[in-house]
């Protein structure tokens, strides 16, 4: 082992003991720095593997803006620190670390962080590597003859969507010896998991009620970067303060953040990618960095299909009606939602799904966290082979490390007969770990070691079993303040955490509500031989003001309850059975009086929700309000009213 490091560290005393401990374990140290900017005059020197990182250094830098910048350079970094509360944990965690260590720690966390950290970093790089392999093979073929145009922008689209996510992709060609500024912008709305609407120029002045010299008008002023650039929710509200064909997109389909990204071809031409997300920091450096590297192919492919397929592109294509492009495969069977931040968990299952990664899906209990994990199971190459789960919550303490691992006979009182344990009865298969959060910490050294060996040991066996199991780990815990609080080990977290998949609340995706309720009322009619055919307005929108603290399996249980209870062919009514929480204030604050500013916030937010959370043009909550749109977005910004206090509510 020649592993480099740079220990980045104030303390010189400190620094020096963690010094001698590494080149006794055979690490190379590189340096030892007390700032930031020493650190980074070391880094230029040599390059090292790791960073090992205080938080807290000489200077106003802290190791915090430090690890800005070992992700850009793509160097591995664990932090270390004595002050280690939430919100610095927090703040620490958006760089994406690849281990945490609190002070004072022992030897052994040290040399065990700094394996993991090696593993996670190398394997984040390898699957980097690899994607972009995959990516360029999936995007030479689709620009030969055999697609039209827009087949090949909206499959090239529909192969970029698990790596840079959009809810609505543009795509422009901007010759350089005519610059025209005619409006001619290929669209591509997501409306299911893979499918997707063309809007041309004729659907846009549809959709939009706009007429094709007020488009042209408003592509005129939308300004075009010479390079890549990302735009976060704020930076993207800037950017629409003046009208362009950018605020009518944020504004016909509500996208909050924004990517640019240009190709640019070898004889001068431009062709743009436009993505644009419903989330407010879809974007990041990452998406610029792959496309940055997927440029020299793309600028080729496009080059050559443009030669020959179009001079101008064509102004007006079919526009299926939503549904009407049924490609949406089943390969989701059991998951009915369609909402941005499910298709994007579903990005994220097709993406992990193939390799043999350890999986930890994060959600609130009732989420679906068990169907997702069937799900990745059965896209796995392991989908013929068992699928063994464990819920860790419902098994005592001591009984739980012999379901797991087996033990042999007479291995304790009891024991009179050999036991073959679940990650043994997974073999070649899939073990789910449901509610990792509750295993005993004994236990959870045991898991480590599974994973780290693939190896088990029977209680009471001679010898370890090797294993060839995927873990898949789910909990509705918060694991970082479990870590905390010392009831979570930190390696066991990083080990699973390599990839997490986060299920996002029910109330935080109610789009996803009607199809739900269509779901399950569809499925208990099958059960139960009701033919009922749906809900009345009036229950569908209790149903979309509800919080549902039980998330789906509350919306699955009152909808069962419905259909057995329901005479006629409607459910005309539905009884919660947890308190009803809506958007209405409680009494004690109706007592309050408000301040002016907070009445204007509230009168806002009414009129927003009123027009669906649409700022602009006919219809609009400015036109309701009778002030500029632009005033509007100030007045919100002023009285931090966000969109998402308004979707959907
Ligand atoms: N998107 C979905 N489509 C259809 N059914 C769903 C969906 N999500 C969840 N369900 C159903 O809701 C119920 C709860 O889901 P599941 O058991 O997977 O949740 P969970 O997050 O694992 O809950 P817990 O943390 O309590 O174990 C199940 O009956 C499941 O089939």
């Amino acid at each position: 082992m020649n592993e480099t490091i740079l220990i980045v560290e104030d303390q010189f005393v400190e620094a020096n003991d963690i010094r001698l401990m590494l080149e006794k374990a055979n690490y190379r140290v590189t340096g030892i720095a007390r700032s930031v900017a020493r650190a980074l005059e070391l880094i230029a020197e040599e390059k090292p593997d790791v960073v090992l990182l205080d938080i807290f250094l000489k200077g106003t830098l802290t190791g915090i803006d430090l690890a800005k910048q070992l992700r850009e350079l793509n160097i591995a970094f664990v932090y270390l620190s004595a002050n280690f509360n939430q919100n610095i944990l927090s703040e620490a965690k958006t760089t994406q670390p690849d281990g945490f260590l609190v002070k004072p720690f022992r030897e052994k966390d040290v040399l065990i962080t700094l394996e993991i950290a090696l593993y996670r970093h190398q394997f984040s790089h390898e699957a980097s590597l690899r994607r972009e392999i995959q990516l360029q093979k999936q995007l030479i073929p689709l620009f030969d003859e055999k697609n039209s145009w827009e087949e090949a922008l909206m499959k090239a689209g529909q192969v970029l969507q698990p790596f840079i996510p959009f809810e609505y992709m543009a795509t422009q060609s901007i010759p350089l010896a005519h610059n025209s500024l005619s409006y001619q912008d290929t669209g591509f709305l997501r409306i299911g998991f893979d499918e997707y609407q063309i809007v041309g120029v004729r659907e846009l002045m549809i959709i939009t009620n706009l007429k094709k010299h007020e488009l042209d008008a408003l592509q005129a002023k939308t300004h075009l970067e010479p390079v890549a650039h990302c735009y976060t929710e704020e930076q993207f509200t800037n950017l629409c303060e003046v009208p362009s064909i950018r605020t009518l997109i944020m504004d016909t389909f509500q996208m909050r953040s924004h990517c640019v990204l240009p190709v640019s071809l070898s004889n001068g031409d431009q062709f743009y990618f436009f993505f644009y997300s419903r989330r407010p920091d879809a974007y990041k450096a990452e998406h610029i960095v792959l496309f940055n590297c997927l440029q020299p192919l793309l600028s080729s492919v496009i080059e050559s299909r443009l030669k020959t397929e179009i001079k101008v592109l064509p102004e007006s294509v079919h526009t299926p009606l939503p549904g009407e492009t049924q490609t949406d495969t089943d390969i989701f069977e059991g998951i009915a939602g369609r909402s941005h931040l499910l298709l994007k968990v579903f990005d994220h299952i097709t993406l992990v799904a193939p390799a043999d990664t350890s999986v930890l899906i994060l959600g609130e209990s009732g989420t679906g966290k068990e169907r997702i994990a069937d799900c990745i199971h059965t896209l796995s190459p392991r989908k013929d082979k068992p699928l063994v789960k464990v819920n860790c919550a419902a098994l005592p303490a001591t009984l739980i490390e012999s379901e797991l691992f087996g033990h042999e006979k007479g291995a304790f009182t009891g024991a009179i007969e050999k036991r073959i344990g679940k990650f043994e009865q997974a073999s070649g298969g899939t073990i789910f770990l449901d509610e990792i959060g509750e295993m005993p910490l004994e236990l959870q050294v045991k898991l480590l070691r599974v994973l780290q060996e693939k190896e088990i040991e029977r209680i009471g066996g001679r010898s370890p079993i090797k294993i060839n199991v995927r873990i898949i780990a789910a909990t509705n815990r918060n694991l970082e303040k479990e870590v905390a609080q010392g009831r979570f080990r930190l390696d066991l977290y990083y080990r699973l955490h390599v990839f997490p998949i986060i299920l996002p609340p029910l109330r935080e995706r109610k789009e996803d509500i009607p199809v739900l309720t269509t779901y399950f009322i569809k499925h208990y009619n099958r059960k139960t031989g009701r033919k009922i055919s749906g809900v009345t307005d009036k229950v569908l929108a209790t149903l979309m003001t509800y919080h549902w603290p039980g998330n789906v399996r509350e919306l699955e249980h009152l909808i069962e309850r419905s259909v057995l209870l329901t005479k006629g062919p409607l459910i005309e009514e539905v009884e919660f059975h947890s308190p009803q929480q809506t958007e209405k204030a409680l009494p004690n604050e109706e007592l309050r009086i408000k301040t002016i500013d907070e009445n204007e916030r509230d009168h806002i937010i009414t009129v927003l929700k009123k027009c669906n959370g649409r700022i602009w043009g006919s219809g609009g909550a400015a036109e309701l309000l009778n002030i500029p749109p632009t005033t509007l977005q100030s007045k919100m910004k002023k009285l931090s009213i966000k969109k998402e206090y308004v979707d959907y509510k």
